[in-house]
């Protein structure tokens, strides 16, 4: 079968698009993992379908995959890229989009200069959230790895994120702690994992190992739970710029039970063909 796709980025972390509205395919995680590997597939950090919803109320479903075929809850710089591609292909002309994802109701505006704001919803703390094993919920957590105890926060955007505050982004351990965290005992369902510097109270710059993709050039989500961690540890304001690999986003956090909101760039690469 020949499968018509649209690669994008968000501040470079890239997605294969598909429209699953005129084309009808289902794919098996292998499937998944051929199309994504970056010398014999397409590649890409996630596989992104755009689909009819199941909820009255929302304009399109959103599914999400990584790089490793698993289904996950909620992609940020996929839903910005998700509101420019429904526009592009004219499967709407609203400007404003209800999306319906595995892990709650995203909300996607179309602002000027190229830019998407998405209301990512209210972050939730809850440790069972995610999962993560712990007694009680708490602002951060001791966590365990090899030998050393890290202090994290946990926090779900709908997917789990582990963050953790470090002297310098740069110099992080992300490619060998970062797959520690990622598998750790203690997050059956397995867990993003950030690393947060802090520049002053409105800026900071994060680096993530995501889940299923390795260290990718921008997470919208991470850098929204690194928002949440921040401002719960009194270290940010309610509006932060991250710097992250990629780029920069805008997030805006009043506190806890309020919306998310965060802002950025959305790019289309080019449009192609592959056989499945
Ligand atoms: N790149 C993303 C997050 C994609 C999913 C993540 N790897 C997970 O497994 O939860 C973003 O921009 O948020």
């Amino acid at each position: 079968m020949l499968l018509h796709f649209t690669k994008m980025h968000g501040l470079g972390n890239d997605f294969m698009m598909l429209d699953l509205i005129s084309q009808k395919v289902r794919l098996r995680p292998e499937q998944i993992r051929r199309l994504a590997d970056r010398h014999r597939g397409v590649g890409f950090d996630q596989l992104l379908t755009v689909e009819a919803p199941e909820r009255h109320d929302a304009d399109f479903k959103y599914r999400i995959f990584n790089a490793d075929g698993s289904e996950v809850e909620n992609c940020g710089n996929g839903a910005r890229c998700f509101a420019v591609f429904v526009h592009d292909r004219r499967l709407t002309h609203k400007k404003e989009l209800l999306v319906e994802t595995a892990g709650g109701l995203l909300g996607l505006k179309l602002a000027d200069q190229g830019q998407v704001s998405v209301d990512m919803g209210v972050p939730r703390l809850h440790p069972d959230a995610l999962p993560f094993l712990a007694q009680a919920q708490a602002t951060s957590y001791a966590l365990q790895v090899e030998q050393q105890t890290y202090d994290i926060g946990a926090v779900s955007m709908g997917n789990p994120h582990a963050v953790l505050r470090v002297e310098s982004a740069i110099q992080a351990p992300v490619e060998t702690l970062g797959p520690l965290i990622e598998q750790h005992a203690r997050f059956p369902k397995r867990v993003n994992v950030g690393f947060l510097e802090v520049l002053d109270r409105q800026s900071g710059r994060l680096r993530v190992y995501e889940r299923g993709a390795g260290e990718t050039q921008a997470c919208g989500t991470g850098a929204c739970a690194a928002m949440v961690y921040g401002r719960l540890r009194g270290w940010f304001d309610e509006q932060v710029t991250l710097q992250l690999p990629g780029g920069h986003l805008q997030i805006h956090w009043a506190g806890p039970d309020q919306h998310l909101t965060m802002t950025g760039p959305a790019q289309r690469v080019f449009e192609g063909q592959i056989y499945l």
